[in-house]
């Protein structure tokens, strides 16, 4: 499903953010990604991700090549991939509501089906009530779950989330992780990057550890 061979990630600049990594996550397999800051976490979801392309190796996601797929079959594989990542891009103009319907809008998914989809994501996150609700008025961790049922609205096959409980007291990034692990249990793909090693150990999931661009055990 995700698998990387030899690759490296160079940025202009000269620094290998990742180094000769390969590893593989199966279909239906929930992996957390472990290492400090500056370790490679980010990179490589991006990577994973068709955000960015390795310098070399290969990157294959769905049995696809990313390297070798141009523009539109990239976009295309993305469609089937859902992003939590750092940098939110709420839309702080419009409602809870579109924010989570912004990616059925772009993929030009029929207006009602996408209502139904949309309602079914936010009910999934506990957010259903707060639908109206510009985000501003949103907690931190709230914002996180608005995040998520945008990640998943399309019903993706695989999940990446780059340190999604990174700013969340512990409680509160328990019922987050508990949330991956609920669209885990039902197929999806899930490889979640995170800092604190004791919540990913309560899971009892593979944890890929990196350091300086390399695995480590
Ligand atoms: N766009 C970029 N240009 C140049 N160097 C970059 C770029 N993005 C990341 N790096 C460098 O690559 C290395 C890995 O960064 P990355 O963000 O992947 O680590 P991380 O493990 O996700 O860290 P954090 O936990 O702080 O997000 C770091 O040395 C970082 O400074």
């Amino acid at each position: 499903m995700i698998q990387f061979d030899n690759v490296t990630k160079r940025y202009p600049g000269g620094i290998d953010a990742l180094k000769n990594l390969s590893f593989k996550v199966e279909k239906g397999e929930m992996v957390f990604l472990a290492g400090h800051s500056g370790a490679g976490k980010s990179t490589l979801l991006r990577l994973v991700a068709g955000i960015d392309r390795a310098t070399s190796g290969t990157v294959l996601v769905n049995n696809q090549n990313l390297g070798k797929l141009g523009g539109t079959q990239l976009s295309f594989m993305r469609q089937h991939i859902g992003l939590v990542f750092q940098d939110h891009k709420i839309l702080f103009d419009r409602s809870v509501f579109d924010n989570v319907m912004l990616p059925l809008d772009i993929i030009g998914f029929e207006p009602r089906e996408a209502a139904k989809r949309v309602r079914a994501a936010l009910d999934k996150v506990g957010l259903l009530d707060r639908e109206k609700s510009n985000p501003i008025r949103l907690s931190g961790g709230e914002q996180q779950r608005l995040c998520i049922a945008r990640a998943v609205v399309h019903r993706p096959s695989i999940l990446l989330a780059d340190e999604p409980t990174g700013n969340l007291d512990r409680d509160y990034a328990h019922d987050i992780m508990e949330l991956f692990r609920s669209f885990n249990q039902v197929g999806v793909t899930v490889l979640v990057s995170a800092h604190d090693e004791m919540l990913m150990h309560t899971y009892g999931r593979r944890i890929i550890r990196l350091a300086q661009g390399h695995l480590t055990p």
